[in-house]
């Protein structure tokens, strides 16, 4: 997909079946936009390819009827929730009753059935959203896109809205394609993930995996293994990863098992639930995350330690920032 000439996405195929869901993860400015909108084939791209529905090319009028959508900001009409939930139907051509029937048990799947006669307008974000995602359900979608619906709310609005939606999914036919940049949302929704990097789909295959398996230096910054370790520092072969949950700062000069990497305080930043160190080394900035940093203070020497089992071997040595137009290396792991 170019725009004046200018190559945005470069995706040689992505198939999502019937009632499933795919999670594409990726960091600001990867490209998720762009793939939902080449996807419903809206936008003034230049575009090579075809988007196949039951394996046949669609143009955009099928695509309009088949896709519905849902963005980080729910666009909701003036007038009653319940009216907002059938708009979709009746942008479709279905009288006013009938909409309001179809659209109703959708409300209620969606826990906001009781909101039906509010001000569409003065919903919480989490309440929008959900009449965001009844709205599109209530058009029967064969492909549901899901533009980081969930990114403007707060910690639990959001992972009672996802358990919510992950149930309301499983009932349906429905393929749906969840972009983010938040890993913890594909786990919660997504049997696959595909991390798009670039441009670039780079690694794709099932959640739990990619997840905890990262193919690269890119692949594993962006699914929380930023602690990325180059042999002249380890003194093993090719590039190791680790959480920063996994990594612990000790005192002590001498390591009995495990990856064990020297430098020195730099800071220490308290957190919610614990505390982050970071430790400059020969690798870079590391950063440690655990319950507290006692005795630690900026200067001091230290040794950032790595369980055996914590850490990742990387497959490929590639340490540089995936860059746009990098060759294409789709890692289908699991
Ligand atoms: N119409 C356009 N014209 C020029 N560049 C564009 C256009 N649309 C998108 N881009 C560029 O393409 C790249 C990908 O944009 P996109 O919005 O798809 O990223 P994203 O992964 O959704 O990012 P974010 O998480 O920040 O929303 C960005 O560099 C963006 O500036």
């Amino acid at each position: 997909m170019t725009v004046r000439g200018r190559e945005l996405l470069h995706v040689d195929r992505l198939d999502v079946a019937p009632g499933a869901a795919l999670a594409v993860l990726g960091p600001n400015g990867a490209g998720k936009s762009t793939l939902l909108r080449a996807l419903a084939r809206l936008g003034r791209y230049g575009v090579t390819g075809d988007v196949l529905l039951d394996g046949h090319p669609a143009d955009p009028r099928e695509l309009r009827r088949a896709v519905a959508a849902v963005l980080q900001r729910p666009i909701l009409r003036r007038g009653t929730v319940r009216a907002n939930a059938a708009a979709g139907l009746r942008l479709r051509g279905v009288g006013r009753a009938e909409s309001a029937r179809r659209s109703a048990p959708w409300l209620d799947a969606l826990g906001v059935g009781h909101l039906g006669d509010r001000d569409a307008r003065t919903l919480s974000g989490g309440e929008a959203q959900r009449v965001a995602l009844a709205r599109a359900l209530a058009v029967s979608p064969r492909v549901l896109l899901l533009d980081e619906p969930f990114a403007g709310l707060d910690a639990t609005t959001r992972t009672d809205l996802l358990a919510d939606l992950r149930a309301v999914l499983d009932g349906l036919d429905t393929a749906t394609v969840l972009v983010t940049h938040d890993r913890h949302e594909a786990r919660a929704l997504a049997a696959e993930t595909a991390l798009l990097v670039a441009g670039r789909i780079r690694q794709l295959g099932p959640t739990a995996h990619v997840l905890d398996h990262p193919a690269d230096a890119a692949c594993a910054r962006l699914v929380g293994y930023s602690n990325v370790l180059p042999p002249a520092v380890t003194g093993r072969p090719g590039l190791l990863a680790a959480r920063p949950e996994t990594c612990r700062v000790s005192t002590d000069r001498y390591l009995v098992s495990g990856l064990a990497v020297r430098g020195t305080v730099r800071r220490i930043v308290p957190l919610g639930g614990g505390t982050r160190v970071d430790v400059d080394t020969p690798a870079g900035t590391l950063a440690c995350l655990g319950p507290g940093g006692d005795g630690l203070e900026p200067g001091r020497a230290v040794v950032v330690t790595v369980a055996e089992t914590d850490v990742r071997a990387l497959e490929t040595d590639d340490l540089a920032p995936a860059t746009r137009g990098d060759p294409a290396s789709v890692g289908r792991s699991g």
